[in-house]
């Protein structure tokens, strides 16, 4: 389990003196040095201004003096901006060469949240005429390859070998955004789609990647990137037959982008989370060369500076009420409401549709839909058209949605790395936001304890009108 209590385990060496965001300030884009002057003008046409803490400390050790010599591990807290924090760097990275094929992978747990971050990804590359490209099975595989793989123009009665036709299939992005299962879909089955000439691997949300269940792809890409001796020399023959082609990447030294005769470079790891793991056997897994270890403060669990914290005792029995009530006082604010399972997701949902003078509008969000529903409910709580969306954990990871005032807890978070992931979903960017929590007087102690984990355990007493509680039980009951 993610946070099943563990003996405590050392902390690797690398980890125990890392780099301290917080000592960052935000810096304005005229101050930000070596910032291209077309992805200062696409930052600017976003409505960002300055970058925040943790993308001038990345900035520093990619484009800046560090450049890019170490592997990075980014501890920062949920909304500080994670995500530009190493698509800029990477972006003007690979601006600096104009040659189109895959060099950046970027690698994260869902789909929605890979679409999200492909976005912002194509806010700022094709300033500098980059393009980005998305592998999520959002479209079927051979829309996909229409999309990542580049055919070579035939002309008309001729007749190709095969062999030269897939030689020169070439990539048609520069960046990828994929999720690991359709990642892997390509490279063991497209042809022409090749990691051989990557640059930069970025492992977002990183303690998700790592679990278990996405775990073959990483040794995969590690694999198929690695630079080894026995390709120090380019072989004779470098064409391996075609069965082979899309499954052995050839890493040769001396090919045609310059790199002549010297070792290909090396392939540069980020790996982020607003709760980084520290456990060794975990980080192991990611190969990192001499990484850098970047966090936020000293606490290892940093909640975001505008987030309040609050709670609400009731009986279980009387929850859903208590949910109404304070969903009611809300005042159809953004929500997201957060329960321990998709059953327990899809059955709260169904009860509050029950109250029907509720004036909000309220839609499931979970895993349990099928992908088009889960993006066209993400897509209407983005345009405000629905007010609260009732959700699962697996959801909601790194989820951005604007405006999103208040998380509400309808079921105790059974860890902090849950609790900050779910509040995480408000107060970002620097703005406010509230997260409630429903317990049961027998939860109190332990949620406290839960709590005495982050860097700011505040969390006094929420009361919502007993009127509103009384006035909701008619409907309650006749709806039970
Ligand atoms: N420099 C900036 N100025 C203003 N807004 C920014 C800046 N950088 C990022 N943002 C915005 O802040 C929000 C949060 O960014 P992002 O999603 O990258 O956070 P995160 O740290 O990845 O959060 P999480 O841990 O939840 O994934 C986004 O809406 C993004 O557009």
């Amino acid at each position: 389990m993610e946070n099943a209590k563990k003996k405590s385990v050392p902390v690797l060496p690398w980890m125990r003196s890392p780099i301290d965001v917080s000592l960052f300030e935000d810096c304005p884009l005229d101050l930000l040095p070596c910032l291209d002057p077309r992805l200062k003008v696409a930052l600017q046409n976003m409505g960002i201004s300055s970058l925040f803490p943790v993308q001038v400390a990345v900035w520093q050790e990619t484009i800046g003096p560090g450049s890019f010599e170490r592997d990075l591990c980014i501890n920062s807290p949920t909304g500080s901006g994670k995500t530009l924090s190493y698509a800029l760097p990477i972006v003007q990275a690979l601006s600096k060469r104009a040659v189109r094929c895959l060099r950046a992978l970027v690698v994260l747990p869902t789909r929605d949240l890979a679409l999200q971050v492909k976005e912002a990804f194509a806010a700022i590359a094709p300033a500098v005429g980059l393009s980005v490209g998305l592998a999520v099975g959002q479209s079927s595989i051979a829309d996909e390859i229409a999309e990542l793989i580049k055919r070579p123009k035939l002309e008309a009665g001729i007749c190709y070998d095969p062999e030269y036709l897939f030689q020169e299939l070439q990539s048609a992005v520069d960046i990828l955004v994929a999720t690991p299962g359709r990642l892997m879909d390509h490279i063991n089955a497209t042809k022409g789609f090749t990691l051989e000439h990557l640059r930069y691997l970025v492992v977002d949300e990183t303690d998700r990647l790592l679990r278990e269940a996405y775990q073959a792809w990483l040794p995969t890409v590690l694999d198929l990137t690695r630079f080894d001796n026995e390709n120090q020399f380019p072989r004779t023959n470098t064409f391996l037959p075609f069965a082979f082609g899309s499954l052995k990447t050839i890493r040769r030294c001396g090919v045609e982008r310059g790199f002549k005769n010297k070792p290909y470079p090396r392939l540069v790891k980020m790996v982020l989370s607003a709760t980084l793991t520290q456990d060794p056997n975990k980080l192991a897994q990611l190969d990192l060369h001499h990484p850098l270890f970047l966090t936020t403060g000293q606490s290892r669990y940093k909640l975001p500076e505008k987030l309040e914290s609050y709670r609400l005792i009731c009986g279980s029995k009387m929850k859903p009420l208590y949910l109404v009530a304070l969903l009611q006082s809300l005042e159809g604010e953004k929500c997201i409401v957060f329960t321990s399972s998709v059953e327990s997701t899809h059955r709260l949902c169904t009860l509050l549709n029950f109250f029907a003078d509720l004036k909000i509008k309220i839609k499931e969000y979970s895993g349990l839909q099928r992908q088009s529903i889960r993006s066209k409910t993400l897509k209407a709580f983005r345009e405000g058209d629905i007010q609260v969306l009732v959700s699962s954990d697996a959801m909601t990871r790194g989820m951005d949605v604007e405006a999103v005032r208040n998380v509400i807890n309808y079921d105790m978070p059974a860890y902090i790395k849950t609790y900050i992931h779910r509040a995480g979903r408000t107060a970002r960017a620097g703005q406010t936001g509230r997260c409630f929590t429903l317990l049961h007087k027998d939860e109190v102690k332990r949620f406290k304890k839960i709590l005495q984990k982050a860097d700011n355990d505040l969390c006094p007493d929420y009361s919502v009108p007993s009127s509103s509680i009384e006035s909701l039980r008619p409907s309650y009951k006749s709806g039970k």
